[in-house]
């Protein structure tokens, strides 16, 4: 049987990453019946739209979504195509793991911490007015049901991959009632997992203890634009941006998609590299049910990175987006 999946090619390096993504997911022996979409500035440039409702209807219908990263400009311009998807199709979670990679050097070895964000609100929702010109206003709006409902990903993620810690990260020091209430909600449903540890740390003390003693954390909790300034510095922890997946999931839909946007310094070039994309194809393997296919593209993608002939730039070796893809897929095909 083949999986419907929608794949959005996105802008910038999105072709690129998602070309090579697609090629290694098809090399893995599951069949995809790739539908494509269109999104982002690429898709505004042409149809005047950067979310066309066609894009929403696929996504609705498929069994899963494959995106390419979209670009949203600074100040002006159209809001974020990725915030739009992720509060119109209810993606309520968006789950980035940070796992050390062999052959990746970082400055830590053996990371393994996933940060898991609330999707649909918080700073992060743009809900910005000009209340007189020159004082302008952007609303934070928590809620209890957001906030409970990120909660109990988080610990189920937590109990189904047999970890040991929740750590709730807040600013609830200076946002009483909003991150108050984050907090307050975090540890009521901790009362509810006796099996996993929980604690909290305010955000910048978290990250300082992050860049210091990763180690420390296990699975850590936290509202959208703490999980997206968050999420960017674990994946420095063990790679960079080149190699961190993501997955925003919903009660169904789930759209995979990296933690890295359109890179515009190096878009075009063949230089981008696409592990961070493929490795998001893995989460979509095991949200598939293809364990077996998911372990092969892991295991291929990290024996490349370990023999470190077919490296990209990002990771200091002198390999094109399309040679590390080849590397992965002849790896791939030789298990
Ligand atoms: N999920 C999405 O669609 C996201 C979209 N964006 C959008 O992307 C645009 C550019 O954002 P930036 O702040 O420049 O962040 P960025 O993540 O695109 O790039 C930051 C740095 O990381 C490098 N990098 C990123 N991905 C890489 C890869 N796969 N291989 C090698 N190097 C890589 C870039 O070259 C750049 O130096 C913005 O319009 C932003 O709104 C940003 C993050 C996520
Ligand atoms: O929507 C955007 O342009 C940025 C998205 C982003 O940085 C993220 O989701 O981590
Ligand atoms: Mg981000």
């Amino acid at each position: 049987m083949a999986y419907s999946v929608v794949s959005i090619a996105g802008d910038g390096i999105g072709p690129e990453v998602c070309n090579a993504a697609r090629s290694i997911l098809d090399a893995s022996g599951v069949v995809f019946d790739w539908q494509e979409a269109e999104a982002g500035q690429s898709a505004f440039e042409a149809h005047g739209d950067p979310l066309p409702e066609a894009t929403l209807a696929a996504v609705r219908s498929a069994d899963a979504t494959l995106k390419g990263p979209t670009a949203t400009a600074k100040g002006a311009g159209f809001r974020s195509v990725n915030v739009a998807l992720r509060q119109k199709l209810n993606l309520f979670a968006n789950y980035r793991p940070a796992r050390s990679l062999p052959g990746v050097k970082t400055r830590f070895e053996d990371v393994d911490l996933i940060v898991i964000r609330e999707n649909t609100e918080g700073l992060y929702s743009g809900l910005e007015h000009t209340v007189v010109p020159g004082v302008v206003e952007s609303l934070r709006v928590i809620t209890q049901v957001a906030s409970e409902r990120i909660a109990r990903f988080a610990f189920q993620t937590a109990r189904r991959q047999d970890r040991s810690k929740v750590t709730c990260v807040h600013k609830a020091n200076i946002l009483k009632l909003s991150d108050g209430l984050f907090l307050k909600t975090c540890q009521e449903v901790a009362a509810e997992f006796s099996d996993i540890e929980f604690d909290d740390c305010i955000v910048d003390a978290a990250a300082m203890k992050l860049v210091s003693d990763p180690h420390a954390f296990d699975v850590l909790v936290m509202e959208n634009l703490f999980g997206d300034i968050l999420s960017d510095l674990t994946s420095g922890l063990v790679g960079g941006l080149g190699v961190t997946p993501s997955a925003n999931v919903g009660e169904k839909i789930a759209v995979f998609e990296a933690v890295h946007g359109t890179a515009p310094d190096i878009a075009g070039k063949g230089l981008a590299n696409p592990t961070a994309l493929v490795l998001s194809g893995v989460l979509m393997l095991r949200f598939l049910g293809e364990k077996e296919a998911a372990d092969d593209v892991e295991n291929a993608v990290r024996g490349v990175l370990a023999e470190g002939k077919s490296l990209t730039g990002d990771l200091g070796g002198k390999a094109s987006t399309g040679e590390y893809t080849e590397a992965v897929i002849s790896r791939l095909r030789s298990t």
